[in-house]
């Protein structure tokens, strides 16, 4: 695996590090790709490394609670990231790694710890002068616990069920809003009710509700924290 550059074995504690955590829909992505652009900082997509090895487990015909064979493949992944593109086995995903099935394929395998265990060092590498911003479920809990900045991103569940609706219509993707509500729910439970890593707000995170806030907003609210 690698993300780009050469990998970086052991993560340095000495680079700034911002977490954005919170439940699917949330604007974690887009929220931390812009202040990772505004600070010239590095950006980590954790979600897209569980889609990815989702998509991998799927295509070697692995089943998705197989948790042996998942934490092996994973440990001998190809994929790399490049300006926004993944690359798994030397060809670009695009947007199978971008569904709402591919999210509950990443959502299932996310819930073994073997296969958590086996991706934390690869996460872990993206850490590289001059700062990291990543977003996950995990990233202030478990992956940089010593991060910066710890940032808990939601919004109601109603208010993220119509972004998500937005989004894919906007790419063209079939859609449904009721069924995303009740799929983003789900969704959310399982990644909250794992024994492993849960979606939580950790104590030392701090709650960023986005309901009534503008992406730009968001963005500069979490500048305003970093540089607070
Ligand atoms: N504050 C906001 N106001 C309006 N739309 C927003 C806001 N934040 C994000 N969005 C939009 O909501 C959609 C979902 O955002 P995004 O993909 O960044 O969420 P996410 O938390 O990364 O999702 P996932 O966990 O499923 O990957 C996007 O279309 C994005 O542009
Ligand atoms: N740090 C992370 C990131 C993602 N996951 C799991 C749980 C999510 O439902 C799924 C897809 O993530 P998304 O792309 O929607 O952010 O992957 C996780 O457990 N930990």
């Amino acid at each position: 695996m690698n993300a780009s550059s050469p990998l970086t074995p052991h993560s340095s504690p000495a680079i700034p590090v911002i977490a954005i955590d919170g439940p699917s829909a949330s604007g974690k992505g887009t929220v931390a790709a812009l202040v990772a652009k505004e600070l010239g900082f590095h950006y980590l997509d954790s979600g897209a490394i569980y889609r990815v090895t989702a998509l991998a487990a799927q295509r070697a015909g692995i089943a998705l609670d197989d948790e042996n064979a998942l934490a092996e493949l994973a440990g001998k992944l190809d994929v790399s990231f490049d300006n926004g593109e993944i690359w798994l086995d030397g060809t670009q995903v695009g947007e199978a790694v971008r569904t709402e099935e591919s999210g509950n394929a990443a959502s299932k395998i996310a819930s073994l710890p073997r296969l958590r265990a086996a991706l934390l060092a690869f996460q872990r590498s993206f850490r590289k002068a001059p700062g990291l911003v990543a977003d996950g479920r995990d990233m202030g809990s478990v992956v940089f616990p010593d991060a910066t900045l710890k940032i808990f991103l939601t919004a109601s569940a109603e208010v993220r069920a119509e972004r998500r609706y937005k989004q894919l219509m906007e790419k063209g993707m079939r859609a449904n809003l009721s069924q995303i509500l009740q799929d983003l729910q789900q969704r959310d439970a399982r990644d909250s009710a794992r024994s492993v890593a849960p979606l939580q707000k950790c104590a030392d995170a701090s709650l960023l509700d986005t309901d009534t806030l503008t992406i730009a907003a968001a963005v500069n609210e979490v500048l305003r924290r970093y540089q607070a």
